[in-house]
């Protein structure tokens, strides 16, 4: 039985200003990958090519058992993808694009839709034009869930969307995910969101993937150390310690972050004379922004 809802193996794609190499990502069927980069670092290239919107210029791509671009028809039957450009009829009203879903998706399932209607408190009635950016994002994930997809694809969905949408947004979508043993790929610059939802992290930068890891394997790989030095530390030595990502001195103090934090990496501080004062855990936006800057 295919183990994976979707396999990249060893692909490459070159843009005039862009370029990924061998890059090879996978998911386990049930899981939640959380797609993180900033701007540019080819989350949507990695998106798109997955739904055989764009052909990379090597490499193999599965998903769901399908080979793409080959059987790219008989996969789309069974992938939900929702950005934040998709359209809707904006003088139809949410029903009709239910109805409208359901015609083309024999699997739509009316019963979740109505469901779901409830749960994001929408009205079926309501014209898409008549709804608040908030609401159609929801509309348009309704759309997307209801059809029951095996593997779902969002990418920023929650773009756009106020502090408030946004946790309405992802609140909804972690209940709907505990509830169902879905396969999910979500792309966001919202490392909040990523954290609270992800099973799995996946890490660009400028088309290379920096991190390919469960999410508490790697949450606990990091960690932040507050270290006093020695009294006779020489204000201007460079300090180096195996294992550390980034060493910043004040004065007699160093804060110290580690991607391979252990017992191992302890003693290493020690043995550099750092006396470890605080150790603290990093959340996602602070390994993102670390792991950034030492790729640079
Ligand atoms: N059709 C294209 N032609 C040329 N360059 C492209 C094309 N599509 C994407 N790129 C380039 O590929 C790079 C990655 O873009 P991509 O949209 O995948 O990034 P992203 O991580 O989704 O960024 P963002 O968070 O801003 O949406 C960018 O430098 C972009 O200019």
């Amino acid at each position: 039985m295919q183990q994976f809802a979707f396999e990249m193996r060893d692909i490459s794609i070159r843009y005039p200003h862009f370029v990924m190499e061998n890059i090879s990502l996978s998911l386990p069927k049930g899981q939640v990958m959380g797609l993180v980069g900033v701007n540019g670092a080819g989350k949507s290239t990695t998106i798109r090519m997955l739904m055989g919107l764009v052909k990379p210029d090597a490499g193999q791509i599965n998903v769901l058992g399908y080979q793409l671009p080959a059987q790219q028809v008989q996969a789309k039957y069974d992938i939900g993808f929702a950005s934040d450009d998709m359209r809707l009829y904006k003088s139809q009203t949410l029903q009709w694009h239910m109805d409208f879903i359901r015609s083309v998706y024999p699997q739509f399932d009316p019963a979740y839709a109505k469901e779901l209607l409830q749960r994001f408190e929408l009205i079926g009635e309501q014209k898409i034009k008549g709804l608040s950016h908030g609401q159609r994002v929801k509309a348009c994930l309704l759309l997307v869930l209801a059809r029951r997809p095996k593997l779902l694809v969002l990418d920023e969905p929650t773009t756009g969307l106020d502090p408030v949408a946004r946790d309405e947004v992802i609140s909804e979508l972690a209940e709907i995910l505990r509830d169902d043993e879905r396969s999910v790929l979500f792309s966001s610059h919202n490392t909040h969101d990523i954290e609270k939802l992800s099973d799995q992290i996946a890490f660009l930068d400028r088309g290379k993937l920096l991190a390919l890891q469960d999410k508490e394997t790697y949450l606990d790989s990091w960690s932040r150390f507050r270290c006093q030095l020695p009294a006779n530390a020489n204000a201007d030595a460079t300090m180096s310690v195996a294992g550390a990502v980034s060493i910043k001195r004040h004065g007699q103090l160093a804060e110290v972050i580690t991607d391979q934090n252990s017992a191992g990496f302890v003693a290493q501080l020690a043995q550099a004379g750092f006396q470890v004062l605080e150790q603290h855990r990093m959340s996602l936006e602070e390994i993102f922004v670390a792991n950034v800057k030492r790729s640079r």
